[in-house]
């Protein structure tokens, strides 16, 4: 039988975990006013790493069960955690420049990887006078991710083709100062406008720079640390007064290019999670109970770039 179909392939390992102990400090970031974050001191730099690799070196396998050319998904596990004692950098995108060179050079018979990571948040455990510097504390909240693509240039070296980073799953709750009012009005309106609701969103952002090269330099002036992304959004959150989710969403982005020049994009996912108003008392205004909402959620996104005609950085060598 001829079988004339078009195949499109990939395949990997996801959700390593890497506990790294005594990564180098990330240092020497350039402060924003929005934030008091300086840098990390990485004495555990934890988290949970995918593989996928791409190339029709691996067709072979699905088509005629060969796999002489099929790197075992449990080895690529291996090469991560073994890789992960020379990691010498302090970011996550770092490691995973770190990791896409070395598997590009270690195995010819992957044209294309991406490697994605979600940090495993720990923070150091308080003591009565001062934060302990070998404890640590996990954390179920917001975490930093990255992505990053990698090929081979004609000269078979090694090179990044796309990126993104980002902060995930943060929920904020802001009890005052969030309006919807004046949307459209029929048959299926239901919702009451609000000048003042209790606005809960679950957000994710998402950034890329203008020229990935601020990833590759050891010196981090130009990097971004997610925990001043989380930050700067979290002031915003804070003093602006929205009409919309919309609206909200696109003042954080603007405000995001705005402080962080070498960012090209950031995209919002927010979904809505505001709680129905179940009481208020009657001498206080202010005081009020809340309940869960019905359970499917408003999602609003929106990608911000740049419009100048700024050198988009073309596939930089590692
Ligand atoms: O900020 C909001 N944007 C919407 O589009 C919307 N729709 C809705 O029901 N509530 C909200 N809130």
């Amino acid at each position: 039988m001829h079988r004339n179909y078009r195949c499109t392939i990939s395949y990997g390992k996801l959700n390593i975990p890497v506990y790294r102990v005594y990564a180098q400090p990330l240092t020497n970031i350039t402060p924003i006013p929005e934030s008091r974050f300086k840098g990390r001191p990485n004495t555990l730099f934890a988290l949970l790493i995918d593989v996928e690799v791409f190339g029709n070196n691996f067709l072979p396998a699905y088509t005629e069960g060969d796999n002489r050319n099929v790197v075992a998904t449990d080895s690529m596990k291996n090469f991560v955690l073994r890789q992960a004692l020379n990691f010498e950098g302090s970011t996550i995108e770092a490691l995973l420049i770190f990791l896409g060179q070395r598997f590009l050079s270690t195995y010819t018979q992957m044209e294309q990887i991406r490697l994605t990571t979600r940090e495993l948040p720990f923070s150091p455990a308080q003591l009565p006078e001062k934060a302990s510097t070998i404890l640590f504390r996990r954390e179920h909240g917001d975490f930093t991710t990255a992505t990053m693509d990698f090929t081979r240039d004609t000269n078979q070296q090694p090179v990044i083709t796309a990126h993104q980073c980002g902060r995930l799953q943060m929920e904020l709750f802001k009890v005052t100062g969030s309006a919807f009012t004046h949307f459209v009005q029929d048959e299926y309106t239901t919702l009451p406008e609000r000048m003042d609701r209790p606005l809960f969103i679950r957000l994710n952002v998402y950034w890329t720079y203008t020229d990935v090269t601020s990833l590759l330099t050891p010196d981090h002036a130009a990097y971004v640390a997610s925990e001043q992304v989380r930050d700067l959004i979290q002031f915003v959150f804070d003093e602006f007064v929205s009409e919309s989710i919309q609206h909200l969403v696109y003042e954080m982005g603007c405000r995001l290019l705005e402080r962080f020049p070498q960012l090209a994009t950031v995209t919002f996912d927010a979904q809505n999670h505001t709680r129905d108003l179940v009481v208020a008392a009657q001498e206080e205004e202010q005081i009020k109970v809340y309940t869960d909402p019905f359970t499917a959620f408003g999602n609003i996104h929106l990608t911000l770039s740049r419009t100048s005609e700024e050198n988009q950085s073309e596939e930089p060598r590692l």
